[in-house]
C-alpha cells in the first residue's frame, strides 16, 4: 500500500523539486505550465498521459489553449507520496530547465 510522505520527506521532495508549489489547503503539488500554442501543449499531455498508464498514477489536470496546470496527489494514499515525486520527476525530464 503507498503511503502518505512524512512531514520531512515532503519539505525534502519539495525541496528537490523547484518547479512545483504546495497546494493551498491540500496535501499536493501543482505545476503550471504554458506552451507555444494548443498542438505543443497536448502532445505534452499525451506523452504524460502515457507514462501516467505505465505506471498506474494520474494527474489531475486542465487545459486551456496552451496553457496546461497539473496538480499530483495519490487519491489512495489521500496524499503526497513517492508515486507523486515519480512523477513530477518524470514531467520535468520532458521540460526544459525551468
Ligand atoms: C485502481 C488503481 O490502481 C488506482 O485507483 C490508481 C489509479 N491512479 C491513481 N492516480 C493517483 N493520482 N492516485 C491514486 O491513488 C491512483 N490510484
Amino acid at each position: 500500500m503507498t503511503m502518505k510522505l512524512s512531514d520531512g520527506e515532503r519539505q525534502a521532495a519539495l525541496d528537490s523539486l523547484p518547479a512545483w508549489q504546495r497546494v493551498d489547503g491540500r496535501d499536493a503539488i501543482a505545476r503550471d505550465l504554458r506552451f507555444a500554442d494548443f498542438n505543443a501543449a497536448f502532445g505534452f499531455m499525451s506523452r504524460v498521459a502515457l507514462q501516467a498508464e505505465k505506471m498506474d498514477h494520474h494527474p489531475e489536470w486542465t487545459n486551456v489553449y496552451n496553457r496546461v496546470r497539473i496538480v499530483l496527489t495519490t487519491h489512495d494514499a489521500g496524499g503526497l507520496s513517492t508515486r507523486d515525486l515519480e512523477l513530477a520527476r518524470f514531467i520535468d525530464s520532458l521540460l526544459p530547465p525551468a
